[in-house]
């Protein structure tokens, strides 16, 4: 019966369920067209390790651990016709690392900066952060503030006007407010970031360009090799 499903397989018969099935064990998966390196920053617990679990895993941690150092993630996700293959930092906020979480930025195309709604102080951080990044990131990064608990709208303490003044006064800088927790804005924050960055790329180059395309947006080595194991958490 088995070798009786090849054959029909093999001569384009069968149920096309059949077929399709081992059309996809044929066909290796495509690779990605490109790389892009993504950096999450903001004070401590303003949620940028939910925000980034919450986008590649669709899960959420009611009480993380703090980042040390930095952690990452990698997604790949399909925009304007592309294989995107999305390397997504999450850096921790204490001050204390910021001298190894400032070494990611330079190869970030893309900048989330995150505070938390309910609390004042991770609004009034953000020019620190943006000393950082005028610091350490490549001029040409795309940036998006995020105002991040958008689900404790009762203990909201930075209003929405607020947030977008601070943004409009930063060139080329978006702004929106997210929920890790109830997932509302997450995948847009993240896919309209990367939209943002391949607007701005040629993407039309000849095949055999691309490869060097993508060895060009991609660094190596990936992770910095004083970060190793890159993985790292505390309490
Ligand atoms: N209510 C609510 N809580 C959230 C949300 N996002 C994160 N939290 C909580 O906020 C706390 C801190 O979240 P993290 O994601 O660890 O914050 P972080 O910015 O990565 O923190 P550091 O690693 O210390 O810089 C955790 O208890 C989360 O469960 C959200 O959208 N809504």
């Amino acid at each position: 019966m088995e070798s009786g499903f090849g054959v029909q397989r093999r001569a384009g018969g069968g149920s096309p369920a059949v077929g399709a099935s081992q059309r996809r064990r044929k066909m290796p998966p495509r690779a990605a067209d490109f790389k892009l390196q993504v950096i999450i920053i903001g004070s401590r617990g303003v949620g940028k390790t939910s925000l980034m679990e919450r986008f590649t895993d669709d899960t959420f941690c009611e009480a993380c651990k703090s980042t040390v150092g930095v952690d990452f993630k990698i997604k790949t996700v399909e925009l304007r016709g592309k294989k995107i293959r999305l390397q997504i930092w999450d850096t921790a906020g204490q001050e204390r690392f910021n001298s190894i979480t400032s070494a990611y930025y330079r190869g970030a195309k893309g900048i989330v900066l995150v505070y938390d709604i309910t609390k004042q102080e991770t609004f009034d951080d953000l020019p620190k952060w943006m000393k950082m990044i005028d610091k350490y990131a490549s001029e040409d990064a795309e940036l998006l503030l995020v105002g991040n608990k958008l689900d404790c709208e009762s203990d909201r303490a930075i209003s929405r006007q607020q947030a977008e003044r601070f943004a409009s006064r930063i060139s080329g800088m978006r702004f929106c407010e997210a929920s890790a927790k109830d997932n509302f804005n997450v995948d847009e924050i993240f896919l309209k970031l990367v939209d943002d960055i391949l607007s701005k790329m040629p993407l039309e180059v000849p095949s055999k360009e691309l490869s060097n395309s993508v060895l060009s947006l991609q660094p190596e080595p990936e992770i910095p090799p004083e970060l190793s194991p890159p993985r790292m958490r505390c309490c």
